[in-house]
């Protein structure tokens, strides 16, 4: 597999909305079929726009959405299926569970999870992102690579 562009423990910034979708576009060859993307980020951290960047590098050409009102968003790309999955409001994991959502990761190219704390320790291999707000004055996010 080859290496995500963003070592543990390391941050980038991201100077607007281009270079954000462009950090995700970079991420798909690094994430092998089946895999799990967790991102953690207050409100407008950025998320959609890395995962739009991220789906469209692997094909899907229309638009990508927050999940945050939808709890999973699927999109089609010609690579297999992405889930785009904002857990913050499941309070319980056992509703993750209920929507088999551990059969619908094994099948899809890719599962992309925000807030999915519950989940990190049953995807032991996949990476977590954290988005941050820079300081006001500052246009941009930072990007942190959590594990
Ligand atoms: N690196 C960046 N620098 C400046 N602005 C950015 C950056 N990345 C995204 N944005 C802008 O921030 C806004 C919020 O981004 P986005 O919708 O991706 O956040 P989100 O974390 O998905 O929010 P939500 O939690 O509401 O789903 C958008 O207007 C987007 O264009």
């Amino acid at each position: 597999m080859p290496a995500l562009p963003l070592d543990p423990g390391h941050s980038y910034l991201l100077r607007g909305p281009e270079e954000q979708g462009r950090f995700g576009a970079a991420l798909a060859a690094a994430l092998p079929p089946a895999s799990v993307l967790f991102l953690e980020g207050e409100l407008g951290a950025g998320k959609t726009t890395l995962t739009a960047g991220l789906i469209g590098a692997l094909g899907f050409a229309g638009a990508v959405t927050s999940p945050t009102y939808a709890l999973m968003h699927v999109y089609p790309t010609p690579a297999g299926r992405v889930l785009h999955v904002d857990a913050y409001r499941v309070r319980d994991v056992q509703e993750l569970y209920e929507l088999d959502l551990e059969d619908l990761i094994e099948g899809s190219r890719l599962s992309v999870v925000e807030w999915g704390e519950g989940l990190y320790a049953d995807y032991p291999a996949a990476p977590i992102l954290r988005l941050e707000h820079l300081a006001d004055e500052e246009n941009g996010r930072r990007v942190t690579r959590v594990r």
